[in-house]
């Protein structure tokens, strides 16, 4: 079996391609796997970190204005879909999958055009550009929510698959090993606050100030991610060392050990962040990024929110010294951390990979 995969972008997009590469290996020992993406990018990064080929196209996202740059990334999207031409006829993959950003565009497109077998997945229930400009075009289409299904039009039926996640341990066993490998101490309750695969800047700003207001009384391990770009403005923002329960990274790759000793994430509201603290039962304090598209990370918190998995604090009332309140209130009550950790289980979907890849395998 030959496939090609390609995403792009966000963490929120390329997980899922990993996790259903995943799948694919532990079904098929002989499977070849091929990820397409952009040059120097995340995902060549993660697709690489994972020991699956990569293979480039050049591609520039469309302006949603009229203007010269759209003329640019036209001409770009067809360089885009001429690279990708190239790189599945010399494969000869079985089938094409894409799962978001718009990298997926011009591959995916190739594909159809030279009558490959075509799928894409979508994680939010709001979809993606490039996948409606997709969803038309391709065999299959599979997406997380059935609200999905309003905004894609596909000539076969649509299947709800629930958002593919890598092969997480299943269980939080707060080992001893994981806590020496992130430097914490294990007689603490551990926090981990992140702002999905990009870090998030106005969380960043909150934990800074927490940090630097109550220091001297934190009585729990913080591990805290800032996003590449962002580190070292948030360590230039310290205002004296960091104590031995506190750790601050750029990005995680081992994600899992993180997830295995968190008490309680501090996050925004990504689609496949909250399918993994979902199926790992990890309460949450969710912070919806106000800029994404339509405002559907607000949406997704809600639905936390409702099942009683997470507490929502949005932007505009976020300051350090509520969020300080909110950890310790939360942290300090066993019973609220139980109830929170089963209501996020609530909304778990286990083997949506399994069911991913036995949907692709039907139009092979
Ligand atoms: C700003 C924006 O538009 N964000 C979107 C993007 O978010 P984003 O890319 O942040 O995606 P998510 O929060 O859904 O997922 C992040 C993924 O990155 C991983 N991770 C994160 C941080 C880290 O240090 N290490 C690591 O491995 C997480 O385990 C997870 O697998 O895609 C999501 C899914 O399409 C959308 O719902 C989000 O709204």
């Amino acid at each position: 079996m030959r496939l090609i995969i390609s995403a792009g972008g966000t963490g929120g997009h390329i997980y899922p391609a990993v996790a259903i590469v995943e799948e694919f290996r532990n079904r098929f020992k002989d499977v070849e796997i091929l990820y397409v993406g952009k040059k120097d990018s995340m995902e060549e990064e993660v697709a690489k970190k994972n020991g699956i080929n990569f293979k480039t196209v050049r591609v520039l996202p469309l302006p949603r204005r009229f203007g010269k740059k759209l003329f640019i990334s036209l001409k770009e999207l067809l360089i885009g879909i001429n690279d990708a031409r190239k790189i599945i006829k010399d494969f000869k993959p079985d089938v094409v999958i894409g799962t978001g950003g718009y990298v997926s565009g011009p591959v995916l497109l190739a594909a159809t055009l030279l009558r490959k077998k075509t799928v894409i997945h979508e994680q939010n229930s709001l979809p993606g550009i490039t996948n409606k400009f997709l969803a038309k075009r391709v065999d299959k289409v599979l997406t997380t929510y059935e609200a999905s299904k309003t905004y894609l039009k596909n000539k076969n039926e649509i299947v709800v698959t629930g958002n593919p996640i890598r092969n997480f341990k299943k269980k939080r066993e707060k080992l001893i090993d994981s806590y020496l490998k992130l430097g914490l101490n294990p007689s603490l309750k551990t926090i981990f606050s992140f702002g999905g695969s990009n870090g998030y800047e106005k969380l960043n700003k909150v934990v800074l100030d927490m940090i630097n207001k109550y220091s001297d009384e934190i009585n729990f391990n913080i591990y805290h991610q800032t996003g590449k770009d962002n580190y070292k403005s948030f360590m230039d923002g310290l205002k004296g060392p960091l104590k031995d329960n506190i750790k601050i990274v750029d990005f995680v790759h081992d994600i899992d050990t993180v997830y295995d000793i968190t008490d309680l994430a501090v996050t925004s509201s990504g689609a496949i962040t909250l399918s993994e603290l979902s199926l790992l039962k990890i309460p949450s304090i969710l912070i919806p990024k106000s800029y994404t598209a339509e405002n559907h990370q607000e949406y997704n918190a809600k639905l936390y929110e409702d099942v009683g998995a997470s507490s929502m604090i949005l932007e505009k009332d976020l300051n350090s010294s509520l969020l300080y309140d909110k950890i310790k209130e939360i942290l300090a009550d066993e019973k609220i951390l139980e109830a929170m950790s089963k209501n996020s289980y609530k909304l778990a979907k286990e083997n949506s990979s399994q069911i991913i890849v036995d949907e692709i395998l039907k139009i092979l």
